[in-house]
């Protein structure tokens, strides 16, 4: 489905193991990929701006595949919105991810290696952000992959021990790739604000910024163990640690 990045496009670290690779996805690309976008949000679980637990709700909407992920857990079910198993995380999408990861690190063999079983897809109209936040509901420290369409945001990328300085300020513009893993994998990292109008909607959404994050959740369908009588895939599974992600 998806040919080879552009050439000559251009590499920075951000810190050790974070990589921003402006442009990578051609405009070709960008909108197939809102097009698929497009028909997941519409189901078998539809996109929703996920509930915390407190009971205030995200201003980001999100739908998820393979694992469906709400504060602070991946579950095979929405158990939150409809109780739907989601949508499979498809082979070209994985098969992007591997194509991320090996250029992001030029190294084809980590890139070969990856499989990532999630994708978490973010839509943000021009209110929406995201507080400083790990992804650490994952069971594995597999890079995190993620892919950026429409408007361009300010994207703010911590350090892996607090949620304070220091921190690098970048712009995620239509495009981008940005792979974390390695040392920086844990690290804490926001979207504090969106620039609206930035967007090029012949390529991506009419309004608004959508954000593709691959994931390895490390999770299986069978039952941990310890828990012994609960059927397999029918367990919710619980992260080790929790609380801290939004
Ligand atoms: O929208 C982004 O660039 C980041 C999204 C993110 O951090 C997340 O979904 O955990
Ligand atoms: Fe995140």
């Amino acid at each position: 489905m998806f040919g080879p990045p552009p050439a000559g496009y251009e590499r920075r670290e951000i810190a050790p193991g974070a990589v921003h690779l402006p442009g990578w996805l051609t405009p070709d690309r960008q909108r197939d990929l809102v097009a698929a976008c497009r028909a997941w949000a519409t189901g078998p679980v539809p996109i929703r701006h996920t509930r915390l637990p407190r009971g205030g709700v995200m201003s980001v909407q999100t739908v998820c595949l393979g694992w469906h992920w709400q504060p602070y857990a991946y579950t095979r079910t929405a158990d939150d919105v409809n109780g739907r198993r989601v949508a499979r995380l498809p082979d070209w999408l994985a098969d992007l991810g591997r194509r991320a990861v090996a250029d992001a690190y030029q190294d084809p063999g980590q890139g070969a290696g990856y499989e990532p079983d999630a994708a978490l897809v973010n839509f943000y109209d021009a209110d929406a952000r995201l507080g400083m936040h790990q992804d650490k509901d994952e069971r594995s420290l597999a890079p995190v992959v993620s892919l950026s369409i429409g408007d361009t945001c300010l994207f703010r990328f911590g350090n892996t021990r607090t949620r304070n300085r220091p921190w690098t300020d970048l712009t995620l513009a239509s495009g981008d790739l940005l792979v974390f893993g390695g040392p920086s994998r844990l690290a804490y990292h926001a979207v504090p604000k969106i620039l609206p109008g930035t967007g090029d909607p012949a390529v991506g959404p009419a309004r608004g910024r959508l954000n593709i994050t691959l994931r390895v959740t490390g999770l299986t369908d069978r039952a941990p163990e310890a828990t012994g009588a609960a059927p397999a895939g029918a367990a919710p599974v619980a992260s080790p640690e929790s609380g801290t992600r939004y």
